[in-house]
């Protein structure tokens, strides 16, 4: 069920739940929302921030201190960088000379990287202390901030540790959006065509409508789009939050994407490797006849109409291949992939012939 807050201070700011276990909001101007997500009692917040937002994490600082509580700034690398035990292990010393107890929060401003960071550093802080997700991309507010996964990268692979820890909320406030680069809409498209192709098609019509304006910080149709991705994943993630078996449709076109990444030394944007992931499943699904030509043709056509690559380098796929078997949806030596078997409707398809998957590929390079 999703509430309107109805008007708050001539701003309409609407509120989805993740079942019971958080609510997410999203609105313009609704920084002031973070204090309310803390659960009462805490006294003290450690607001982590990438190097580069330090403008945003100060005016979530300000709005936190001027209801009492006591801030403390801490800055992060950008991107992939933050995921790394060394930076988890510094997060965890500046909580430990801070002495913060299970009364005191995380606060997360910042992308997807900053997010899995950060509620991994809560989730294991004392065991688990609350944190509050205040996405600044387009990627983390339909996604990455929603649901509660948590992590961090290891040498072997893309988050090979972290955690389930439900965040006591999150806020999206969409005009942090004006300074992200257009590049990290496009690649947070990717996420939102995503729930169109496993659950609400009516995504992928409003897109295929004006991909120009899906793109633009300030487009009304931005905000649908938000809200209809976290309504997609909020469903799935109440009725699974554990990923026993539902869950692992939001992980369509992230068996092959997480291996892109990871062998591109992470300078390519997940949003992008997941795009390229989604057109090999799309393949997958064909080869294997649950996807028909027109479903195929619109993987491709829609994901590049906002900009998204639908290719990938030809003689990589068994560095590919080695990569997805940490996948954690492989059980044993048996690969698994989330495939459609027609428009929102996705299955999983197991342990597929090499030929398949080779044939798959060699249609993704072209
Ligand atoms: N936990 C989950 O469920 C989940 C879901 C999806 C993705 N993820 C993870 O999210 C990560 C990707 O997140 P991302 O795409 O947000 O990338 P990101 O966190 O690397 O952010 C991209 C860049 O944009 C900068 N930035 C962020 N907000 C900005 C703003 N408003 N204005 C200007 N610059 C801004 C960041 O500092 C960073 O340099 C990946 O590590 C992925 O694995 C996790
Ligand atoms: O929330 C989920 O579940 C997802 O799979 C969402 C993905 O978009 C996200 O990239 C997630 O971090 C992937 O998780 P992983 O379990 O494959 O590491
Ligand atoms: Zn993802």
């Amino acid at each position: 069920m999703t509430a309107h807050d109805g008007e708050d201070g001539g701003r309409a700011a609407l509120t989805i739940p993740v079942g019971s276990l958080h609510d997410v909001v999203v609105g313009r101007g609704v920084l002031d929302r973070v204090a309310g997500m803390l659960p009462p009692g805490v006294a003290r917040v450690m607001v982590v921030h990438p190097q580069g937002l330090e403008t945003y994490a100060r005016t979530v600082a300000d709005l936190l201190a001027a209801t009492g509580l006591t801030v403390h700034l801490a800055a992060v690398e950008e991107a992939e960088a933050a995921k790394d035990v060394h930076v988890a292990a510094r997060l965890w010393a500046v909580l430990g000379e801070l002495a913060f107890t299970r009364t005191d929060a995380v606060v997360a401003v910042g992308g997807g990287t900053v997010t899995d960071l950060a509620g991994f550093v809560a989730a294991t802080w004392l065991r688990g202390v609350s944190v509050v997700h205040v996405p600044t991309t387009l990627l983390a507010m339909v996604d990455a901030a929603v649901g509660g996964k948590t992590g961090i990268n290891t040498a072997e692979g893309k988050n090979l540790v972290g955690a389930f820890h439900t965040p006591a909320g999150v806020v999206c406030d969409l005009d942090v959006l004006r300074t992200l680069p257009h590049a990290d809409v496009v690649a947070g498209l990717a996420e939102v065509l995503k729930c169109g192709f496993i659950a609400d098609p009516r995504i992928l019509e409003l897109v295929e409508a004006d991909p120009g304006a899906a793109t633009r910080w300030d487009a009304p149709v931005l905000a649908e789009l938000v809200e209809r991705a976290v309504r997609v994943k909020a469903e799935v993630v109440a009725a699974d939050l554990r990923e026993s078996f539902l869950r692992e449709i939001l992980n369509y076109g992230h068996t092959l994407g997480h291996a892109v990444e990871q062998l591109e030394g992470y300078r390519r944007r997940h949003g992008e490797a997941v795009a390229i992931g989604m057109v090999f499943a799309a393949e997958l699904g064909h080869a294997t006849g649950t996807v028909d030509d027109a479903l195929l043709a619109r993987h491709r056509s829609v994901l590049a109409a906002v900009g998204l690559p639908t290719t990938y380098a030809p003689g990589r796929f068994d560095d590919l291949l080695a990569v997805m078997a940490r996948d954690k949806k492989s059980r044993g030596a048996t690969l698994r992939f989330v495939v459609l078997d027609g428009l929102a409707n996705p299955v999983r398809l197991e342990g597929p012939d090499d030929r398949v998957l080779r044939g798959a590929y060699a249609a993704l390079t072209g």
